[in-house]
């Protein structure tokens, strides 16, 4: 049943607001809606319809038999109380539109009383219907009801109005194979807030996050709208049930002592209908109803519900709200000049329904027991009241659809600019008329706080007024009572009185008669005389207390008539003051009020002018913006035109800087390369060098060797001859000896010391050769350096002027330029960068140039230890001395101790023969010049100066040759 055919979307008008009937469309029809009689309530306008129900006693009410107070007569319409006051039973009667008793049925309300309210809406009206009564009476139950979904296609029997009403608008639309669309708002007023029951919960666990308070604002027309307030499109009747089963989840209940699950907000449901229909002549119309479904908050006072702490607080936010609403039902019915639909939220939002162009209709529940008597009784005054209100009902303008599209697309247009707003955070969008409607209600609203300010006063006032009124009303009363006790008590007085005389009148004929009979005894006589006189003092004392009680009591009752009188004096006194001031007061309120309605009218004028004004500023000012936008396109072209010749000559620079660059890069690998042919030209005369150094030094370590070798080779033979002569000329050989020895040795130094120079000017003529050609080098390098330097200081300032001339261009130059130039100083700050690079590279390979260099000059100051002359000095002397010492110990040995051989005729003395042994000997060789070489390089290791040249006998503990041995 919920496949309902649709012909195409349609799309519901600007969020939340209520259709407005008076608003007159654009485009809209100019016909009218063919109801006669709809004419007829807009002229007289028409009551609200009350209609009222009894629930039944609950089942704790039941059990303990609570007594039922209030009888309904759903014929007659009637609702009776009985009262029970001072032991006397008052029935109060109360007739209503409707009256639905306790066994009355859900689907019999909805047909009766509400299935004709939602025809009207579907027909085009907006119609409101609210629920009111004391808490537990059944609003909820009445609006609601127990379970809503249908099961096999019918209502369980206790769905209540909100469920029927949603299937009746289905099934009609249906029915009638419409076109429409559709859309539910539900939102909930509690403690004066609202909140949107349809927004989408914020937080699982935050209960009043989800429940974000929501504005109520002014639609500068007269209405209110919710800004914000969730929309949610339906289609099926399927889709209201979820809402409602998941929204009245979140309403805010609470167990009261009247019961269990209390609703302490008001709550209102709304579903606006778009009804798409089509004119004889074929055109599309849009025909719009809207209905709202209030559950009020109960009207119980305080006290009774058990509300306490935060509770009290919040039933006395829902009795101000419900306050207001009273008071602006008996403005309404009283038609008083200010109705206080501003003092509360509930009534702001319910203005159109009371009093204004909706259909209305207020379901009062009330409860039959006798405990809830007292509130009971002032929902039906409240009630019974508000039949009293009339409303001027008018079916809503229908809407040409192309208008309404038109009207949809603004709202669209206006809704993305606010929500650009929104997210650029700019401020917020307004559109012309809304802003100029916005300035005229900034300077309206302190007048409007001042009215409203005197509308509190006034209503105070007229409270006040109506107070005193009531118990001057009260106090009449008691007067007229107790002038008539009054007068019923004299009236009682005197009838007393003739009573008490014909009673004695009586007596005293019955004395008389007993006096004329002689038979009677005489104690009798006596007794019955005492008696007389006992009852006759009796009835004396009677008469006179009643006669004084008369008395006082005429004495009381004329102070008292006094006392009112001159209390009623002086509260007619007050009461004309109060009229007189009340007076004085509506003459300054309408005065004011006249004297705001001049200053609306003015401001109204003022902004109408000043639209007028803007609209021809603007119109000018388009013009002008018109020109202004042509100049600017035409400085525009011309300012592309200069970008781009701006552009080709930036290119033209780009390429020159190019090729400038790409030149310096050429160059500097030239330059690089013939650095590294020089180096390695370099490396190859230094490689010869060294080479030749290490011949020279193999030739001068090989020729010495061979020069020791053979004075070896010479010694050895030597000291063979010298010893096969010793035994022989001793001292001829030693002499020769020592002749020859000397002249060997010095042979030996000579040419070593030949030997010696020659390689050291050779090695001289090296190292000078050597370092001239480092010199040539480090020359070759400054230069190298100094035209490196030279080129790299050219590229830089050829970078430079190309980034200020990119700079320049950027300057100038559109968004695209600034990419350019970006990527150009890119590249110019990467070919500087290459150009740093590269002048770090050679930098780099000089300075590995110089250390090369350096550490040459070491290895060549490592490598060649050149004996100096002082060591070969001491060397010599060294040497000297050493034979000095040889001959001196030959001649002992040989004139000493070889001489003791001559004859002594006795055995000879043994003696020790110190003869060096072979091991000795082969110690005095000097060592081979590689080792000779390699204890150098230790010592000069161990921080002694290889050179030599400040240390004495530097040879001296390596080759001792000729030191002392024997
Ligand atoms: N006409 C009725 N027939 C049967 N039961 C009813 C009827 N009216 C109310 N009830 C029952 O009375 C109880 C209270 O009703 P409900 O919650 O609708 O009261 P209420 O007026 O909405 O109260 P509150 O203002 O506290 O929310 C519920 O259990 C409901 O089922």
């Amino acid at each position: 049943m919920e496949n309902h055919q649709k012909k195409g979307p349609l799309i519901p008008i600007s969020p939340s607001q209520t259709p407005r009937s008076g608003e007159k469309s654009s485009k809209g029809s100019n016909e009218s809606n063919g109801n006669p009689s709809s004419k007829n309530d807009k002229e007289k306008g028409v009551n609200i319809q009350v209609i009222l129900r009894c629930r039944p006693l609950s089942e704790d009410e039941m059990r303990v038999n609570t007594p039922v107070v209030i009888s309904c007569n759903e014929n007659r319409r009637e609702v009776a109380a009985v009262q029970n006051i001072a032991n006397k039973q008052i029935d109060r009667t109360f007739t209503f539109d409707k009256v639905f008793g306790p066994s009355s049925q859900q689907k019999d309300l909805f047909k009766q009383a509400v299935s004709p309210i939602v025809t009207e809406v579907l027909e085009g009206y907006n119609c409101t219907i609210f629920a009111y009564g004391q808490t537990g009476t059944g609003k909820t139950y009445t609006m609601e009801g127990g379970a809503i979904k249908a099961k096999d296609g019918d209502f369980p029997s206790d769905a209540g109005v909100i469920p029927r009403s949603v299937r009746q608008i289905f099934d009609t639309l249906e029915a009638q194979n419409a076109e429409y669309s559709m859309k539910v708002t539900f939102l909930e007023l509690y403690n004066e807030e609202i909140t949107d029951l349809l927004a989408p919960e914020e937080s699982k666990f935050s209960e009043d996050k989800s429940k974000k308070p929501i504005a109520l604002m002014e639609d500068g027309k007269g209405g209110v709208f919710v800004r914000g307030l969730e929309e949610e499109i339906v289609t099926t009747a399927g889709e209201i049930y979820t809402i409602l089963e998941k929204c009245s989840s979140k309403r805010r209940t609470a167990e009261t002592l009247l019961n269990k699950q209390s609703s302490r907000s008001h709550s209102i449901f709304s579903i606006t209908i778009h009804i798409k229909e089509s004119t004889p002549e074929g055109e599309e119309m849009i025909k719009c109803g809207k209905l709202n479904l209030v559950d009020l908050a109960g009207s119980e006072n305080i006290s009774r519900s058990g509300a306490r702490d935060g509770r009290a607080r919040e039933a006395g936010e829902i009795n101000k709200s419900l306050l207001t609403l009273g008071r602006v039902i008996n403005a309404l019915v009283e038609h008083s000049g200010h109705v206080p639909y501003r003092d509360s939220k509930l009534t702001r939002l319910l203005r159109d329904s009371l009093g204004g162009k909706t259909k209305t209709c207020i379901i009062a529940t009330i409860s039959p027991s006798i405990h809830c008597l007292e509130e009971t009784l002032n929902t039906l005054d409240y009630a019974h009241r508000a039949k009293n209100i009339k409303n001027k009902p008018e079916v809503n303008q229908k809407m040409m659809k192309s208008a309404l599209i038109k009207d949809l697309y603004s709202e669209i247009d206006r809704l993305k600019q606010e929500l650009s707003a929104a997210r650029e955070k700019n401020g917020v969008y307004l559109p012309k008329d809304r802003f100029v409607q916005d300035e005229a209600l900034k300077k309206i609203s302190p007048l409007k706080r001042k009215l409203d300010e005197k509308e509190h006063s006034f209503s105070d006032l007229d409270q006040r007024y109506r107070q005193a009124k009531s118990t001057i009303k009260e106090k009449e009363y008691l007067i007229s009572y107790l002038l008539k006790s009054e007068k019923a008590l004299v009236e009682n007085a005197h009838q007393l009185r003739s009573e008490l005389h014909n009673a004695a009148a009586d007596v005293s004929g019955l004395f008389s008669k007993l006096e004329r009979k002689d038979s009677i005894e005489d104690g009798n006589i006596a007794l019955i005389k005492r008696f007389h006189s006992q009852l006759a003092e009796q009835l004396n004392l009677l008469h006179k207390t009643v006669s004084a009680s008369v008395t006082q009591q005429d004495d009381n009752f004329k102070r008292i008539e006094k006392e009112m009188q001159s209390f009623v004096a002086v509260k007619i006194k007050a009461t004309e003051g109060i009229n007189v001031w009340i007076e004085k007061v509506t003459n300054v309120y309408s005065n004011c009020i006249r004297n705001m309605d001049v200053m609306a009218d003015e401001l109204m004028d003022e902004s109408q002018s000043t639209i007028g004004k803007l609209n021809s500023q603007i119109l000018s000012h388009s013009c002008a913006l018109e020109d202004c936008l042509k100049s600017i396109a035409l400085e525009g072209t011309q300012l592309l035109d200069e970008l781009k010749s701006d552009l080709s000559k930036m290119e033209d620079k780009l390429a020159n800087f190019t090729r400038q660059q790409h030149e310096g890069k050429v160059r500097a690998v030239e330059a690089t390369r013939s650095i590294s042919m020089i180096a390695t030209s370099f490396f190859q005369v230094l490689d010869v060098h060294s080479s030749k150094m290490d011949n020279m030094l193999k030739e001068s370590g090989k020729i010495q060797n061979e020069q020791l070798y053979e004075l070896e080779k010479k010694f050895e033979e030597c000291a063979a001859d010298e010893e096969r002569q010793l035994l022989i000329k001793v001292e001829e050989l030693l002499k020769d000896s020592n002749a020859r020895r000397k002249r060997m040795v010095q042979e030996v130094v000579d040419s070593l010391r030949k030997g010696a120079a020659e390689g050291t000017t050779a090695l001289q003529k090296e190292v000078s050769s050597a370092q001239d050609s480092s010199l040539n080098m480090r020359e070759k390098w400054c230069s190298y350096m100094e035209e490196t330097e030279k080129h790299s200081n050219e590229d830089i300032t050829a970078a430079e002027t190309g980034r200020i001339c990119l700079e320049d261009g950027l300057r100038n130059g559109t968004e695209a330029n600034q990419l350019l130039c970006s990527n150009l100083s890119s590249a110019a700050s990467a070919a500087l960068q290459d150009a740093d690079l590269a002048s770090k590279k050679l930098l780099s390979s000089v300075d590995n140039s110089c250390n090369l260099d350096r550490r040459m000059a070491e290895t060549i100051g490592t490598t060649l230890i050149i004996p100096s002359r002082e060591e070969l000095r001491q060397l010599e002397s060294g040497h000297y001395h050493g034979s000095l010492e040889i001959k001196e110990n030959s001649k002992n040995c040989l004139e000493k101790e070889y001489k003791v051989d001559e004859s002594t005729c006795s055995t000879p003395k043994r003696r020790s023969m110190n003869i060096p042994s072979e091991e000795f000997i082969e110690q005095l060789r000097t060592p081979a010049f590689e080792e000779l070489l390699k204890s150098l390089k230790q010592a000069n290791v161990e921080g002694k100066q290889i050179s030599g040249m400040n240390e004495s006998h530097p040879f001296r503990d390596l080759r001792a040759p000729l030191t002392t041995v024997n």
